[in-house]
């Protein structure tokens, strides 16, 4: 927890319930559905919880958004990001029915309202439409984008919820934002588009961030 406030100063007292809640209900729930490498529990504060509020280090998500989270596996990042934005309204989207039992249990115990679950494949959704589209390793960015496209509102869109304050320099969270590691030349180049990137170590300078990105494509 010492490391979200670290970085966050401003959390509510129910905020802090929140993400104080999250390592028994994901020790308990990650036991009988595995979400998240057993190794890996013990850091779920820094290699989950902060890793997926990166994204709000950087974009300040205005009251009344939609967000998909396009493979959300146990709830990275929309979990974390729905505490840190409890007027937005999250989405959590997998192709794997079980791991969203994770979910819904994780908000259930927690009280986390403004995130909802759907069993599918993300390119399979045609009756909803989202104001941003959020994603941890889940698939090659062509394929995000691809299965995102036709669920994204125009950045025009968008930028109503931001109303007057909505400056060009403003980082608009629209589009796709993913978390992403690694060398992601090659995946760039054969997405045939230029995300906007963000290293995460500059944000949080621990090692565990090195090599680790927000990508952003409009
Ligand atoms: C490596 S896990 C990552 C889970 C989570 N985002 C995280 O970072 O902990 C990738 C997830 O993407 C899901 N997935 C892969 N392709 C998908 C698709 N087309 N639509 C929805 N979910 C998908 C898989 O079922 C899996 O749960």
């Amino acid at each position: 927890m010492e490391i979200l406030t670290k970085y966050f100063a401003d959390f509510t007292p129910t905020q802090l319930q929140q993400l104080q809640a999250l390592e028994g209900l994901y020790k308990e729930w990650n036991e009988k559905i595995n979400v998240i490498s057993r190794k890996d529990i013990d850091s779920l504060y820094l290699k989950h919880v902060l890793h997926s509020l990166s994204i709000a280090a950087i974009f300040d998500f205005q009251p009344g958004m939609q967000v998909i989270d396009i493979g959300a596996g146990g709830g990275f990042p929309s979990v974390p990001l729905a505490i840190f934005f409890p007027e937005v309204q999250f989405h959590a989207v997998d192709s794997i029915n079980k791991k969203l039992t994770v979910i819904q249990e994780v908000a259930a115990g927690a009280g986390i309202p403004n995130i909802t679950t759907q069993h599918t494949r993300a390119e399979q959704i045609t009756n909803r439409k989202f104001d941003v589209a959020v994603s941890r390793a889940v698939a090659p960015l062509k394929d995000l984008l691809s299965w995102s496209k036709h669920l994204l509102n125009k950045p025009s869109e968008v930028r109503k919820h931001f109303g007057a304050q909505a400056t060009e320099d403003m980082e608009i969270p629209a589009g796709l934002i993913c978390l992403k590691g690694g060398d992601l030349a090659q995946e760039i180049h054969d997405s045939g588009r230029k995300p906007f990137i963000w290293p995460i170590n500059e944000i949080f300078p621990e090692e565990f961030f090195n090599e680790k990105f927000i990508l952003q494509v409009k």
